[in-house]
């Protein structure tokens, strides 16, 4: 077994675990709390008509920002909180959605709240490789993601056998997260985070920070997510 480290695309034909801590990968996954199905859409537009054809809730937004005929942003809590009779969410957002449109690998979802339970379900389902694939944001390296696919890579190596590879860069994302005591003030300090708090969205920081707070692991397959 291989395990690596990617920024936005997969190296993995096998398993992938994409990594947007802020906030994607905690939506989606808290989603399945409050919604039975949840569909990730690429484009707002595209969104706007899954949701006529599907009868679902509206979430997400473009550079933190809620759009416009949207009922709900990208949050966490707010998505797990709704109240609706609806059963079916379609969320768009900015860079976690957008990097699963390439991917042709089984994808799980990971973050900070599910990272020991995606962690060993990847190794659970993994042949040959696991990659953790960091979003970033626009395209660049993001702090949260390296630390959050840390976590998660953690887990798994304790999971690993001495015949097993690990690389160099995940093995630095390992050490990178171990550091509690700077932990939630760097991530505070990112840009992704300097965003949201201007948008006053701290408290889904404060929340997608959070370790190992759920079980759910979610898949994404054929345009679907679904809780495995
Ligand atoms: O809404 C979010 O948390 C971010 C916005 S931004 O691109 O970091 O400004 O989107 P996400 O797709 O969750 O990274
Ligand atoms: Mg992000």
């Amino acid at each position: 077994m291989k395990v690596t480290l990617s920024l936005e695309k997969t190296q993995s034909k096998d398993v992938s675990i994409v990594v947007d801590a802020l906030r994607a990968s905690a939506t989606m996954t808290t989603a399945f709390n409050n919604f039975k199905k949840v569909i990730p859409s690429f484009t707002p537009e595209e969104a706007r008509k899954i949701a006529k054809t599907e009868n679902a809730v509206l979430a997400g937004e473009r550079l933190g920002k809620k759009l416009d005929g949207f009922q709900i942003g990208n949050s966490p809590e707010k998505v797990e909180n709704y109240k609706t009779d609806k059963d079916t969410l379609v969320l768009t957002t900015t860079n976690g959605t957008r990097i699963m449109e390439a991917m042709n690998s089984t994808v799980l979802i990971g973050s900070f709240i599910n990272g020991k339970a995606v962690a060993k379900k990847a190794v659970e389902i993994a042949t040959t490789h696991i990659d953790l694939v960091m979003a970033g944001r626009k395209h660049n390296f993001a702090l949260e993601d390296y630390l959050a696919c840390g976590e998660i890579l953690y887990w798994i190596k304790k999971e690993l056998k001495s015949t097993d590879e690990i690389s160099e860069y995940a093995i630095g994302s390992i050490l990178a997260s171990r550091d509690e005591e700077n932990f939630k003030e760097s991530i505070l300090n990112t840009h992704s985070s300097q965003i949201l708090k201007k948008l006053g969205h701290t408290e889904d920081i404060t929340y997608c920070m959070q370790k190992n707070i759920t079980n759910n692991v979610v898949m994404y397959k054929n345009n679907k997510l679904e809780l495995i």
